[in-house]
């Protein structure tokens, strides 16, 4: 495979990183047409990426880098159903879960698209029951509340995706989000629902995650002990997953389960069986709504030119910032109360897809691979941590997020909201120089001693990298989309970068080594002999704990 360092490609970037170049205002100044032309449209969105620090040279030799990379060459591969997850042997196809166009897709010669379908139905027909009260829990009563019980990607999708949509949640439904194994998480949730109206939903793609697989038990037992009788757990307990045989060990019938398939990757899985949480809270149709935004997305990404391409000119940019400008993070902020997970969600979307250092071919990756993600939503993140990216010794990428319209048109909130979201992009790339500084602080008559003073710390470099989306509004269908957009830049930065996205080995050792712990800890009164099979920091805090484990039960005996 390509060594994309190694490309003409990388070396033409290198050399003009290190070339003197004009700053992002002068970039502006010399070129009036260079929003219109660094910016363009796709599936409900704008973006607009004028305001990185790149040279029509620049953007030019990014592009040769995705040929170098043979991304449009990659792209198909996925779109074809080819095993370019190479470390699990899996195809890569979240995008046929949304397929409306009615494309064959095929696994090992197989046309999965028949069965994408058929669960779908399935899971529109579900819903309607519980929302119409043909299911209904043990008593009769409706089945308006919701336990997601998932983790990683069987919660942080459908949690954000829920939390987005909540104009058109359903009325009188309510959904729960369980996923840390610490019991606080499990225990504050059940304590404020109704067994008798609630239906858990056991959501995990493996059907083996010691979280979800411990908190699921402790809701069944939790059920069983507030006058639920076993054969009632039928109708309050349904999973997700694409393991059958697990579930049925775990003592759900199949019959209450809903399936998806080893290509669709967990961070990736929100359009399968595991969106049922967000299908019961917005209604079937907002879900399928949902399911078309990431569709339009799909059709945009699999046939416009990387020059015209949304996702990838977001991948190209990220490259420059991340491995030419060497920005090690980059932040998403989304001015909308309503994506306040939305960055939570990318964590996962990105780093673990993206957090590799070893190439898909084994070789060690020649260049910084994918940054760390993080944010908040606008304005609060203003408040608290933008000092950093404004003044801070650190480049740091940002993408801004809004809709033109807000679905709560309160006095001028959003005329407010939308006001500091331009802005602060705009404080980003023009900064301020110190004579400019100085010239405000005179202006406001300040004395001359107190301007040398404060002249330093009045300075911004400029020259942030930002990108802006906007969208209308936020909908079903710009959610889609715009969580489409994201898939796909991981899929275009992964692909040039020559790293496998779809797996995620780094999560293996701390599990393993969990499991080795667990036996070392002492129950609540229980005298444990020293640790000493670890290192001594390790010994140390397993010895901690395990005193004050052993006190509390003797205090309280
Ligand atoms: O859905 P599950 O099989 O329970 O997996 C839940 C999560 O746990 C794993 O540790 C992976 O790192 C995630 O990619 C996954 O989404």
């Amino acid at each position: 495979m390509t060594d994309v360092v190694k490309t003409p490609a990388w070396a033409r970037l290198e050399k003009l990183a290190a070339a003197p170049r004009p700053s992002a205002r002068a970039l502006f100044e010399r070129d009036p047409a260079r929003a219109a032309r660094m910016s363009l449209e796709a599936a409900g969105l704008y973006l607009d990426y004028s305001k990185n620090r790149i040279t029509p040279e620049i953007f030019d030799a990014l592009l040769a880098l995705a040929e170098a990379a043979d991304l449009e060459r990659v792209r198909g591969r996925m779109f074809a159903g080819e095993k370019i997850n190479a470390t699990e042997r899996r195809a890569v196809l979240h995008v046929a879960l949304r397929d409306f166009a009615m494309r064959a897709y095929h696994v090992d010669g197989e046309d999965v698209s028949k069965r994408v379908r058929a669960e779908r139905e399935k899971m529109r027909d579900f819903t309607r029951r519980v929302h119409a009260g043909e299911l209904t829990g043990h008593t009769g009563a409706p089945l308006d509340t919701v336990v997601n019980i998932g983790i990683g990607g069987s919660d942080l999708g459908p949690q954000m995706a829920v939390e987005a949509l909540s104009p058109y949640w359903v009325r009188g439904r309510r959904t729960f989000f369980v996923s840390n194994v610490d019991g606080q998480h499990l225990a504050d949730t059940l304590a404020a629902v109704d067994p008798a109206r609630t239906l858990f939903i056991v959501a995990s793609k493996t059907f083996a995650t010691q979280e979800t697989m411990t908190n699921a038990a402790s809701a069944r037992a939790w059920f069983l002990e507030k006058g639920g009788r076993e054969a009632d757990v039928a109708k309050h307990f349904v999973a997700l997953s694409t393991n059958e045989r697990a579930v049925r060990d775990f003592g759900i019938d199949p019959a209450n389960m809903f399936v998806f398939w080893d290509w669709v990757g967990g961070r990736y899985s929100l359009w399968s069986a595991i969106g049922l949480s967000i299908a019961l809270q917005v209604g079937f149709d907002n879900f399928e709504k949902l399911l078309k935004g990431a569709h339009a997305m799909d059709e945009h990404f699999r046939a416009a030119p990387p020059a015209k391409n949304m996702p990838a000119i977001l991948a190209l940019v990220g490259i420059w910032n991340r491995n030419f400008e060497g920005a090690a993070a980059h932040a998403v902020l989304p001015y909308d109360q309503h994506l306040h997970r939305l960055p939570a969600y990318l964590q996962q979307a990105d780093m673990e897809s993206n957090g590799k250092r070893a190439r898909a071919d084994g070789a060690p990756a020649g260049c910084a691979t994918g940054p760390v993600i993080f944010g908040e939503p606008g304005t609060n993140g203003q408040h608290a941590f933008y000092q950093l990216i404004h003044q801070g010794t650190d480049l740091i990428s940002a993408d801004f997020i809004a809709p033109a319209l807000s679905h709560a048109p309160i006095g001028d909130h959003h005329e407010k909201l939308l006001a500091n979201f331009i802005a602060q992009q705009e404080a980003l790339m023009i900064g301020r120089t110190e004579a400019e500084a100085r010239a405000e602080m005179l202006a406001q008559g300040l004395a001359q001693k107190d301007v040398d003073r404060l002249a330093p710390h009045k300075v911004f470099p400029g020259g942030r990298p930002v990108n802006a989306i906007v969208m209308e509004k936020l909908t079903p269908e710009t959610l889609g989309a715009l969580i489409a957009l994201y898939e796909h830049k991981i899929f275009c930065q992964g692909a040039i970068w020559g790293i496998n996205s779809f797996d995620q080995w780094g999560v293996e050792l701390g599990k393993t080594l969990a499991g080795r712990v667990l036996p070392e800890l002492a129950r609540l009164g229980e005298e444990k002999p020293a640790a000493a099979g670890h290192d001594v920091s390790t010994n140390a805090l397993i010895d901690r704990v395990n005193r004050i484990r052993a006190a509390a039960k003797r205090e309280r005996s």
